[in-house]
């Protein structure tokens, strides 16, 4: 049975690898080493052009809760895995390093960092299997939520996935990364509480069955509820269920708001022109058609291609699990070492497939936008130190095709990392979920539609400034050479 701990902590929130790891650098003494480990995904999601960036409130949320309590030690203890000096010593870890992050809401590319942590190599190594649990799932359910919003354009649409989720954690930020990435409510009531996210919700098939009669449940829901949106597909929408709704609604009159049905089956295009004539008919042309039954992206934009009259979409399934892509696929990579004189060494990951290997060296990020319309160029990885702001002509290079490369004149350069954490002290003041949600719509808004368009988007220029390739070349070199006289 599991286990409740009164003094539970998100501390084995891990990988064990980590804690082994962390004994090692414990044991030789280089724990308290400053290193710096970014995060980046190698490849976009959903073949999308862009990313929303979503987690960092949840964090947060880790990093002010981290430390191992009595009984994380007691357990680990209980393992015999760890030495008692060594629990010791994580009992009294507190996290001391810098985080530098994107900000929720901020559209993002593939590799480029969009996480960093600076500080001792303990407290980096600690963190990674958190932070990536939870930047992976969040930024990979706003994404989706993004797509499906570039669809619907004005329509409204709800996230109905609770049920579906991979529990309850999923559910809960889910439906906050959803409705960052442009969802308008949630059927998930407690996601209203935490977070302040607008919660609505129509009846279930389960009422309808209840009374064993369209009629009887609508009155019934009618009688005890002032908002009434009917769900008609229970038996047979056009021939039982929208007659039943409209005769409700007549017989109630003023008496409640009838906002509209609900169709969850059979061809939706078909039967929503159907459901809106009548309606019409009836004298209901405000009464929306609210429409859910495994949707997404792909089938809203083929009803809407088949006329469908449809008003409100409700997604839950293909949302809330990422269905088509169950993962991003980000990592966490060290980008440099403190070395023996105490100065930061670059270090990289090497591999035989160009695109994975790492780029060393501590880094920002610079979106690069056109000073005339504030329209993105691409964005600029440079090494910590350099300042594009101060150069008139920016050379851009692909860093792989280096040939593919535009020199950019009269632009704006904003660095996208920012200090959310400062040697452990947090220094950023999480927004408003409102202004997360905001900022996102804004910033999709200053992007190329050719990036945005949900089937084979344009490339977004992700490019290395000429520093931080010549490190990358110089190291790889480096290394190719040292392991030759070696061998
Ligand atoms: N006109 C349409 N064009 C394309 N896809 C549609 C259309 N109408 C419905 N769909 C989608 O087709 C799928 C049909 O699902 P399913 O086979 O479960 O049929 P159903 O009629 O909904 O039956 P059930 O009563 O079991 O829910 C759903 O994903 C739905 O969103
Ligand atoms: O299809 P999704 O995108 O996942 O949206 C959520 C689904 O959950 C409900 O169905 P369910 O069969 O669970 O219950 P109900 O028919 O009793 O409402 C609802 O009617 C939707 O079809
Ligand atoms: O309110 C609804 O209609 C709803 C909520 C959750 C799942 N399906 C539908």
């Amino acid at each position: 049975m599991v286990k409740i701990y009164p003094d539970d902590s998100y501390a084995l929130h891990t990988d064990e690898y980590q804690l082994n790891m962390i004994q090692t650098y414990w044991e030789k003494g280089i724990d308290q080493k400053k290193a710096v480990f970014e995060l980046y995904f190698r490849k976009l999601p959903f073949e999308n052009g862009y990313a929303i960036f979503a987690g960092l409130e949840r964090v947060i949320e880790y990093i002010s809760r981290l430390h191992f309590s009595d009984t994380d030690l007691a357990y680990l203890k209980s393992t015999n895995d760890f030495p008692p000096a060594f629990l010791d010593y994580l009992r009294e870890f507190k996290f001391s390093a810098t985080i530098r992050s994107v900000v929720e809401g901020e559209v993002v590319f593939n590799n480029e960092p969009i996480l960093q942590v600076e500080g001792p190599l303990v407290d980096c190594q600690l963190v990674e299997t958190a932070i990536l649990n939870v930047v992976n799932y969040q930024t990979l359910i706003a994404t989706k939520a993004a797509r499906i919003r570039s669809v619907v354009h004005n329509d409204g649409i709800m996230e109905f996935g609770t049920r579906r989720a991979q529990e309850f954690d999923a559910a809960i930020w889910g439906t906050r990364a959803a409705y960052i990435g442009g969802f308008d409510a949630t059927s998930n009531v407690r996601a209203g509480k935490i977070f302040g996210i607008p919660t609505s919700g129509t009846h279930a098939h389960a009422l309808v069955q209840a009374y064993r009669s369209d009629y009887e449940a609508f009155s019934a829901y009618a009688a005890t509820h002032k908002n009434c949106v009917f769900l008609v597909d229970t038996y047979d929408t056009l021939r039982s269920g929208v007659p039943n709704a409209i005769r409700v609604a007549k017989e109630f009159g003023e008496k409640i708001n009838f906002l509209g049905v609900r169709i969850d089956s059979g061809d939706m295009a078909y039967i929503s022109k159907r459901v809106r004539e009548q309606l019409d008919e009836a004298g209901f042309p405000n009464a929306k058609i609210y429409a859910s039954n495994d949707l997404d992206e792909k089938t809203i934009t083929n009803l809407k291609m088949q006329g469908a009259k449809i008003d409100v979409w409700g997604v839950g399934t293909k949302l809330i699990t990422a269905f088509d892509q169950p993962a991003l696929g980000a990592v966490y990579k060290m980008v440099a070492i403190e070395d023996s004189q105490g100065e930061l060494e670059d270090t990289i990951k090497l591999s035989s497939n160009a695109e994975k290997v790492s780029t060393p060296g501590r880094k920002q990020v610079w979106r690069i936008t056109k000073k005339a319309d504030g329209k993105s160029e691409g964005d600029y990885i440079a090494l910590w130190y350099e300042n594009p702001t101060t150069v008139k002509s920016l050379y851009m290079f692909h860093p792989h095709y280096t040939y593919i490369n535009k020199y950019v004149s009269d632009f704006d350069a904003r660095p996208l990392l920012q200090d959310i954490y400062q040697n452990g002290k947090l220094v950023y003041q999480v927004p408003t979920l409102e202004k997360i949600k905001k900022y996102a719509h804004d910033r999709l808004d200053s992007l190329w539609e050719e990036y945005k368009r949900d089937l084979n988007p344009q490339d977004y220029p992700v490019d290395l400034s000429q520093d931080c390739y010549d490190n990358k070349m110089k190291i790889i070199k480096e290394i190719r050479e040292s392991i030759t006289k070696k061998a």
